[in-house]
């Protein structure tokens, strides 16, 4: 695969898909930037080129065409700022005014294009809309790793347009997909992955793949209580995926077979709402009473699990313990946050996915203090899965 440092952008313009898909509070402020941070460094090598970049990216999944809720606009000054240099804005991604931006624009100038998601021939990977999207640049970048496993019209099909010398992944691919083989092929060990999260269901064959790479499985968040459930505990109002319950015991027996050190919460603080102020208490694991719900791991786990952490040499986590958001509950990620840092000033490899604990470990303040922080969710995932990524195919073809 060809990457922007094979290239010589001078008097080219970029057409770069970013993955700018970041949260934004109800003041449309972006309340974790890691994804604009990491974009940084493809843009200023195309700029530093004597290039002109023209982003486009998808925000959101906004149904039934465009609205202010998921415009791009809503970013532009933060862009601006991260970029050193004032961002332009096409208000439509394809159409008189955005080929017109894009041709105007001189080497050094930045255009972001509206939100690629107004179109549903985006996610349908239309090749009509592809190919327009394609005349807006002379060259083809793709560094959103982020939307990498869907196979989009910007993701994929898009590259079909471009001869093989002009699309190529940036640094944000590139990095992600390295960090991610470093995880997946010959980690040092222990091998330690530390799933959480509210779903089950989603990270169901990732924890099954992990079971033939890892030596230790901390298993907390909203997806434990299904564990605790499948082995005959109460569980109160807690998360629970109650057709999962056989699923769960399934890959309990396989970690035995396999010999993988399987650790679930022994201790878990519950809660009578689903708020911070709420009343709280912490029981025995299995044991939360009705009406009452777990929000996150209690103090015994956070010691047990903070221990094997430790010990680790190669770490992998995606999901927090807990309801992190609400300060209360936010004790159990923030354990796990000061046991991976720990580990990784120890000397071992720490790599954290999922955009709600890249934003766990940002909260916390330990960003720069782990090894590599993915930019994807489902991505990566599905990388770590196995599966193959349209997005960094349709490069490779
Ligand atoms: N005990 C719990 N009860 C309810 N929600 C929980 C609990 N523990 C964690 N959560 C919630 O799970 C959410 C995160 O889950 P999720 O599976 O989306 O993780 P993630 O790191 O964002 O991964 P991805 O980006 O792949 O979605 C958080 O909003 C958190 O509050
Ligand atoms: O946030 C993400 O995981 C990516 O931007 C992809 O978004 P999607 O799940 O809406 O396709």
């Amino acid at each position: 695969m060809k990457t922007v440092d094979d290239y010589n952008f001078a008097g080219k313009k970029a057409l770069v898909r970013v993955d700018f898909n970041v949260p934004l509070n109800e003041e449309f402020q972006i309340t974790d930037d890691t994804r604009i941070r990491a974009a940084v460094p493809t843009i200023q090598k195309i700029l530093k080129d004597g290039g002109s970049a023209i982003l486009m990216s998808h925000l959101g999944r906004p149904k039934g065409g465009p609205s202010d809720k998921y415009s791009l606009r809503h970013i532009v000054d933060a862009l601006s700022k991260a970029f050193g240099t004032e961002v332009k804005f096409a208000p439509d991604c394809i159409g008189a005014e955005a080929t017109e931006l894009a041709q105007n624009l001189k080497p050094g100038e930045i255009l972001l294009l509206e939100n690629l998601r107004f179109y549903p021939e985006e996610e349908k990977g239309d090749a009509t809309f592809a190919e327009k999207l394609s005349k807006l640049g002379d060259v083809y970048v793709n560094d959103a790793f982020g939307t990498a496993h869907r196979a989009h019209a910007s993701t994929a099909i898009i590259a079909q347009y471009f001869p093989g010398d002009a699309k190529m992944t940036g640094y944000v691919m590139q990095a992600e997909l390295e960090n991610a083989k470093k995880v997946l092929e010959n980690p040092e060990r222990p091998f330690t992955a530390i799933m959480g999260g509210a779903k089950i269901s989603d990270k169901i064959l990732i924890i099954e793949r992990l079971l033939d790479k890892v030596d230790n499985l901390i298993i907390g968040g909203g997806m434990s209580y299904t564990f605790a459930k499948a082995q005959g505990g109460t569980v109160g109002d807690s998360l629970l995926e109650a057709d999962k319950l056989d699923l769960v015991l399934s890959l309990m027996d396989k970690a035995k077979e396999k010999g993988v050190k399987l650790y679930l919460p022994q201790d878990t603080v519950i809660a009578d709402k689903f708020a911070n102020d709420a009343t709280s208490d912490t029981v025995t694991s299995g044991t939360i009473p009705d009406n009452w719900m777990g929000l996150d791991i209690g103090p015994e786990t956070r010691a047990t699990f903070g221990e094997v952490v430790r010990k680790s040499r190669t770490i992998l986590w995606n999901g927090p313990m807990g309801v992190f958001e609400m300060p209360n509950f936010a004790k159990g990620t923030s354990a796990i946050a000061e046991a991976v840092v720990a580990a990784t000033r120890n000397g071992a490899f720490s790599l954290i996915g999922g955009g709600d604990s890249a934003a766990a470990i940002n909260q916390a303040g330990y960003g720069d203090d782990v090894s590599y922080v993915s930019t994807g969710g489902g991505a990566l995932l599905e990388y770590m899965e196995g599966k193959t990524l349209p997005g960094v195919a349709a490069l490779e073809e």
